[in-house]
Order: C-alpha cells, then structure tokens, then sequence
C-alpha cells in the first residue's frame, strides 16, 4: 500500500491553483442521468472517487469518459436500475444514484451504503423526502428499493436537518416530478448552487438554491449542456492551514474566496495575513498566532470537512483552543494519531480541547479518513523530522495532485509504493 514520505519544517512558500470541487462534481456526474443527450462538464478533480462516479454510470448504462479533467457522458445502453453492494460501497456519494434514477425509470434498488469511519450517517432525510414525492420504499436484504406509479409528485418537504446529501437528491429527483416541490430547511452550501446552476443549464426550473428554502418546478424533459464546476473550498482551506502551520507564504489561484469566509475569518482573527481578489486568496504568516475555538456547522459555519486540518494548526498554536463537532458524531479519529506526533489533546464527548505545543515531533501515522488524512499531512509539515503517512487512499479520494502540490510550495513530500 502507498505511503507518503515527509519531512517536515519546510515553509511552505509559492502558488497553486485549487482544483475542482470534489463535492460539486459528484451530484453534477450523477444528474447527467437526467438527460440521454451530451454533457460536458469541465473542471472536474482527478480523484478516486470521481473514478468510481465514471465506473457506476458506465455500469447503469451511459458512456461517460474522462479527459483530463473534463468529463463528456451521452446515454449509450438502456440503464439499469440495481445499483449493487460493490459500487456504493465505494463512496459514500453513491446515495446519489437514487434521485436520477428514480425521476427516470421510476424504480431503484440500491445496496445501503452503511456507516463509515467519521459517523453512521443514516439515510432516513432522503427516503423520507422520497416518500413526500410519492415514492414506495423498501428495505430488503441490505438494499434499498424504491419505486413509483408513473412521475413524481411535487410536494411541500420540510427537512428535520439541512442534509448537504438529502438536498442534492430530491433537487435533482423533483426537477422531472409533475408540479411543484418546495424544500424547506434545505442544505445551502455552495455545492448546492453549483448543482442547481447545472440543472438549470438542462433546462430545469429550480429557484432558491444557496437559501434554506428551494422550490422546483417539475418538467418533463431535460437536455443536454455544459457546466464547469466551482473550486473545492475544502482543499482552498488546507492550503491555507498549510501556509499557516509551516509560517509560510501561499497564493491559492482559481479559488472562490467567497465561499470560504469561516475559514478566512478564523484565520484573520488568528493573525494571518489574508489578501482576496475575485478568485485568488493569499495567506502569510507575519506573527505568532493566537489560539481560535471553533464549533463546526452547517454552511455558512465552520465546516466539518476543516475541523481536523483546523486542529492539526491549533495543535501549534501557543495558549488554550477548543473544537466542538456538530455535524457527524464520530469524526475525531485523528486525534490519537495527531497526538503520536506530539500534539496534546483531550476529547470530552463532542469537543477536543487542545494545548498548543511548542514542536511536533515526526512519528508513523495512520490515515483513518479523508480529512484526518489532511490533518495528518499539514502536522507532518510542520513537525520536526520524518513522517510516514500510511494509508493514504482516503487521501486519494478528494486531494488532486497532492504531493505535486506541496513540492511546488517547497514541501520535502514523495509518495512511496
Ligand atoms: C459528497 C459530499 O458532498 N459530502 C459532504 C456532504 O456529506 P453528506 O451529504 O453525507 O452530509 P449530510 O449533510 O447529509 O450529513 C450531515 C449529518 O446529517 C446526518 N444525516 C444525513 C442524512 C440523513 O438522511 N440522515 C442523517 O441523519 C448525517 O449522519 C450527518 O451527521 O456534506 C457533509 C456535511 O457538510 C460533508 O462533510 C461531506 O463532505
Ligand atoms: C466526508 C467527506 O466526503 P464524503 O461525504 O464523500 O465521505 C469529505 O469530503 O470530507
């Protein structure tokens, strides 16, 4: 299995370009379902989980290919409707089969996807949604069956919680529903726009998108169009807690700074020097940093996806700090490893409380998911010494290029096979 090398205490220095957003990409793949015609989607991340997304549509049944990071799909065999075990085990994103599906064929049996390292993650939000728009459901042998009497129906879905997941399926199942559909308390990330943006481009009636109320106007076809994704604002914040945590110097190009205002807000308060334009964010290290809390939420707030990357920084940072988690229930499992590297923290149910430490000293450490994986690499930068990262797939699934990245800031960083 791959490793990642590092040694660390490099300050990192130099430009990158963000890439495509991981989280905007997969919906936007799997809502090309929604029409037989060509789409062509730009800026995609090359990552392993935008291969799996390429492999499960080719499976059901379109021709979908890659190109750098441009991906075209067109309707090439009748689709099938069983999404099976082996490919939704994957990603956790394969939930997204449903919506698509069920708005065209009318029925899906899709394996549940279970839980995974950072919570359980339930689907109830989705299936109960799918219901409101006349769905029948089942659960049987550890699949999910859906089915529906001709169309949709349009009806009024209050969300007990704004499910980023729960929003994007039953947007993309209502758009071909007869009549309306209102989503209340819905999800309002970026990511939700970008997709509301491409299904529009197909010809969809969808308004709200981005607020915590969407509404959808059923049509009964789509077609086909072109759509490039927004930057990832996930990995725009790991290069800045990178700039940070090495007392460095980083231009983040092609990003969208307005979408990353928790994150810039935090760090500013912290002490470092931030710069915007348009869609290009600079972060520099000038002075000592002051310790931040932080208490994860829904977007606009702090987002789950920044809190280990945020600890591994405030892990650094002279005084006392504290974390709380609010979105996933289990998403603290870098802890112990960022601890090997000498970081001291203590976990009290849903908030980790951090003593900053003067160095981190470099130790083997394990990837245990996506973005612990991140945590792991910056405090590899900064700690004094060799690191071994192991199991660095997790990390393969949403950062584009990132040994190639960190080496362009100066990072002594390789992979090792
Ligand atoms: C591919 C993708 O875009 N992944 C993102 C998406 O995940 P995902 O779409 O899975 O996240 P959700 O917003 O659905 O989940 C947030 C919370 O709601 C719970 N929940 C969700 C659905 C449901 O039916 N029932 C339920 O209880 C989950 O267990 C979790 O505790 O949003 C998360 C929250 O910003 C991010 O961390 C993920 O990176
Ligand atoms: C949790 C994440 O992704 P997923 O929902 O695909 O597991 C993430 O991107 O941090």
């Amino acid at each position: 299995m791959d490793k990642i090398i590092i040694t660390g205490g490099k300050k990192l220095k130099g430009s990158v370009k963000v890439s495509g957003s991981k989280n905007s990409a997969l919906p936007i793949l799997f809502a090309t379902l929604l029409t037989d015609d060509p789409v062509t989607i730009s800026n995609v991340p090359s990552l392993a989980d935008i291969d799996a997304t390429v492999a499960f549509l080719n499976f059901i049944g379109k021709k979908t290919v890659k190109k750098g990071n441009t991906v075209t799909a067109y309707k090439s065999n009748k689709y099938k409707h069983i999404a099976p075990y082996d490919l939704v085990r994957k990603m956790r994103a394969s939930v997204l089969i449903m919506g698509p599906l069920l708005a065209r064929l009318g029925k899906v049996d899709v394996s549940l996807p279970g839980g995974c390292a950072i919570g359980a993650r339930p689907i109830d939000i989705h299936l109960e949604a799918f219901g409101k728009l006349g769905a029948n459901i089942e659960v049987e042998n550890g699949y999910v069956k859906t089915s529906s009497q001709g169309r949709l129906k349009g009806a009024n879905i209050n969300f007990r919680f704004p499910s980023v997941g729960a929003t994007e399926n039953i947007m993309i199942a209502a758009v071909l529903a007869r009549g309306k559909t209102k989503i209340i308390n819905a999800a309002k990330e970026p990511e939700i726009k970008d997709l509301a943006d491409f299904l529009n481009k197909m010809g969809a009636k969808v308004k709200g998108a981005g607020t915590k109320n969407i509404t959808i106007e059923g049509v009964t076809k789509l077609h086909g169009t072109t759509h490039k994704v927004i930057a990832d604002r996930i990995e725009a914040a790991t290069y800045l807690i990178a700039a940070a945590i090495t007392k460095g110097e980083v231009l983040l190009k092609d990003a969208a700074p307005k979408d990353l205002k928790a994150i810039t807000a935090k760090l500013k308060k912290a002490g470092l020097k931030i710069t915007e334009t348009k869609n290009s964010i600079s972060a520099k290290w000038v002075k000592n940093l002051k310790p931040q809390n932080a208490r994860t939420a829904v977007y606009p707030g702090f987002p789950t996806d920044v809190q280990a990357q945020w600890m591994a920084l405030m892990s650094l940072v002279k005084g006392k700090s504290k974390i709380e988690e609010t979105v996933f229930e289990n998403r603290f499992l870098h802890v112990a490893e960022l601890r090997r590297l000498g970081a001291n923290l203590t976990v009290d149910g849903k908030t980790v409380h951090i003593t900053g430490v003067e160095k981190l000293s470099a130790a083997p450490v394990m990837v245990s998911d996506l973005r612990a994986g991140a945590a792991l690499v910056l405090a590899a930068l900064a700690a004094n010494g060799k690191s071994t990262v192991s199991r660095i797939y997790h990390l393969d699934r949403g950062y584009e290029l990132l040994e190639k990245k960190l080496r362009t800031l100066g990072a002594n960083i390789k992979r090792q096979s």
